[in-house]
């Protein structure tokens, strides 16, 4: 038997801090959204656990007990083995929950391989703070430091691009340059009817962890400039904890013609254009 499980690229369309609890980790409340831009795992049964990692963004990854898809599979405890691939496509540590993501696949993956429930609520937070939104992606509004999912309302089509320039923003770093920790939370989410209506929507809202991660990373900077000035952008902002930005489009058709510009303009970027995804 063989499963197959894709890690979306998640996005914090929003990413408002309005707090901090005494164990140091930020109260957050975030209109998150996920791309059809994202890594792929393949589960097979197998005697023993094993985890090989291949792909585009493959360097750098820990192939060993510190990969997330590892610590994912040690929740369900003792019990069958699995030969797990996974096929890096995103970019780590950049703001897009990569890791996250590919710890909810192989949490959703090895439930089905094995007939095992889903570990409890607890654990799977204990993988990471942004481990529960994944594990069900679609745009949803997420509190608490990650752990309360509340649903959004329906989002209307639109085009997504995405922009790394390849410096790793490590999150920790972010959090600690934050000035203020008690910065308003959204309002009430509105219908929102087109795409520029959701982006007009989204410019009088706030990340508010970029202005200190473009204190880490200026280039953070340019790329939400280059994105800005693309044909037919609608929205740049930056995702989570950066450094990956991305903008917003009436359509697919648009976000991809933006990122055939943009490829040429800066060929050591890493650029994708797609659409929201639910599974
Ligand atoms: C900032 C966000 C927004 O969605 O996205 P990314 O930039 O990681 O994609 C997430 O909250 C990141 O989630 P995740 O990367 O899973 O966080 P964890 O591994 O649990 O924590 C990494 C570090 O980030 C800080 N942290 C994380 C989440 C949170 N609500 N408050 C925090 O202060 C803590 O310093 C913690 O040590
Ligand atoms: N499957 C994985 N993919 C990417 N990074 C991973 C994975 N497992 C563990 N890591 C570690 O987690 C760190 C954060 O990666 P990631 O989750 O992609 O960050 P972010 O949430 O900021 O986008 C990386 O620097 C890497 O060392």
């Amino acid at each position: 038997m063989t499963v197959e499980a894709f890690a979306p690229a998640k996005i914090n369309l929003t990413l408002h801090v309005t707090g901090q609890r005494e164990d140091g980790y930020h109260l957050l409340d975030s209109l998150v959204v996920f791309a059809d831009i994202g890594d792929r795992l393949t589960l097979e049964r197998a005697e023993d656990l094993s985890l090989s990692v291949s792909g585009p963004r493959a360097g750098g990854v820990p192939v060993d007990g510190r990969n997330l898809v590892l610590k994912a599979a040690a929740l369900f405890g003792p019990g069958p083995g699995a030969a797990i691939r996974l096929d890096k496509r995103l970019p780590a540590a950049a703001g897009i929950g990569g890791g996250s993501s590919d710890a909810a696949a192989a949490l959703r993956g090895l439930a089905a391989l094995w007939g095992r429930d889903l570990p409890g609520p607890e654990a799977v937070l204990s993988l990471g703070a942004d481990v529960p939104v994944c594990l069900a992606p679609g745009p949803v509004r997420m509190r608490g430091v990650g752990e309360e999912i509340l649903p959004a309302p329906a989002l209307p089509d639109f085009g997504l691009m995405l922009v790394n320039p390849g410096v790793e923003v490590p999150t920790p770093a972010v959090f600690k340059g934050l000035v203020r920790k008690d910065n308003a939370p959204m309002p009430d989410l509105p219908n929102w009817t087109s795409a520029a209506v959701l982006a007009e929507w989204l410019a009088g809202q706030r990340n508010d962890l970029e202005p200190p991660a473009r204190a880490e990373a200026p280039v953070i900077g340019e790329v939400l400039a280059a994105i800005a000035a693309s044909p037919g952008c609608l929205l740049a902002r930056m995702s989570g904890s950066g450094a990956t930005c991305f903008g917003i489009y009436p359509d697919r058709a648009a976000a991809e013609h933006a990122a055939i510009l943009l490829r040429e303009s800066r060929p050591g970027w890493w650029v994708e254009a797609g659409a929201p995804y639910t599974l």
